[in-house]
């Protein structure tokens, strides 16, 4: 099986990502050494992607707790460890994974704290190993991802022998510890020999697509065409596309689902172009303590992601700017499912215990 590109390497304690503000130019791997540094790095997108996200915060953790002396009580090692996740929830706010990833943590606390039989030390190295596991399980959550997804998808164009994709920002190795959810069921879709050509759009205004997934598409050798976001309707009608794909930041129990600006467009185009849209997520980026897409916090970003590239300004001086990072597509447009590593669901057939 051909490894993916590796964007966070973590070893004995020792955490490291792929600066992804420096690519495609260049691939240097910076330090992460404390909660903070993992704070500043997601902040400024230098690792993004909903579960990458997730990964880098909890590992940064782990790389703590590991240099941390024991404390006196199994309550000050939980106090610190919840305290510390408070913060790194704080980083971005769409995106639901660090959050989840934060509860599951503080409960396994709670567990640990009961357990009178348990020292503190065992405690911080439970606590430890459950946050070093986050990034083995997200690669085998990617890789069942993919097969249910291509499965899916080949399944419902069974007429055809070779299939046209359309995908929006970077759901690859980049934005997960490896192989990637959307990107992921692409990959499969290839190494199936299913694929024709993936048609991976721009994304602006942080270009996530041009910047990221055409590189790993590239390093990969998959057949794939980038467009512009504006070429996208013009895309679907000249190419005859079988399916979108992407990924998803935050799922409201109902479907509706948040991602990358401009998901919801390509929803409405598949839509009016009889294409099937699926949404592909890890299971942990289903938030069924979220009615709907109303609820899902949109983060701005800052108005100097759309009038510059990097340090030129590009738009007119002066001009008011509107920059969300991610739009929510109605689960009444996600036609083809929601691909999760337990399989692929229908929006209106999520529940918490699948
Ligand atoms: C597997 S990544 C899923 C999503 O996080 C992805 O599609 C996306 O919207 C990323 O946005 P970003 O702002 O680059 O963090």
């Amino acid at each position: 099986m051909m490894a993916t590109l590796q964007a966070i390497k973590y070893n004995d304690g020792q955490l490291e990502i792929l600066d992804q503000l420096l690519l495609p130019e260049s691939c240097t791997f910076i330090p992460i050494c404390k909660v903070e540094d993992a704070w500043a790095a997601i902040r400024e997108m230098k690792v993004r992607g909903a579960p990458a996200i997730a990964i880098v915060g909890c590992l940064s953790l782990a790389v703590e707790l590991r240099k941390l002396a024991v404390p006196e009580s199994k309550e000050e090692l939980c106090r610190m460890v919840k305290e510390k996740l408070d913060y790194l929830v704080t980083s971005r706010p769409t995106a639901v994974n660090m959050q989840l990833a934060a509860e599951s943590c503080v409960q396994l606390c709670a567990r640990l704290s009961d357990n009178t039989l348990l020292s503190v030390a065992e405690a911080k190295g439970d606590i430890v190993k459950h946050l070093e596991a986050t990034l083995a399980n997200d690669v085998a959550d990617n890789r069942a991802i993919g097969e249910h997804g291509a499965c899916d998808i080949t399944k419902k164009n069974a007429t055809k022998d070779k299939l046209r994709i359309m995908t929006h920002c970077n759901t690859g190795s980049l934005a997960t510890a490896g192989y990637g959810t959307a990107l992921g069921v692409i990959r499969s879709l290839h190494a199936a020999s299913k694929l024709d050509q993936v048609y991976c759009t721009e994304t602006r205004p942080y270009n996530q697509g041009s910047r990221l997934t055409a590189f790993e598409l590239v390093y990969e050798k998959i057949p794939a065409t980038l467009v512009c976001d504006s070429m996208a309707a013009a895309a679907m009608r000249e190419f005859k596309m079988d399916a979108v794909v992407v990924g998803a930041d935050r799922v409201a129990a109902n479907g509706d689902t948040a991602n990358k600006i401009g998901t919801y467009q390509l929803a409405v185009l598949a839509k009016s172009h009889d294409v099937l849209f699926y949404v592909a997520a890890p299971f942990s980026s289903i938030d069924f303590q979220i009615p709907n897409g109303h609820s899902i916090p949109i983060e701005e970003r800052p108005h100097s992601e759309m009038t510059h590239t990097g340090s030129t300004r590009t738009a007119a001086a002066g001009i008011n700017c509107w920059n969300p990072g991610f739009d929510v597509t109605p689960a009444e447009l996600i036609t083809g499912g929601i691909i999760t590593e337990k399989g692929v669901f229908k929006p209106d057939q999520l529940a918490p215990h699948q």
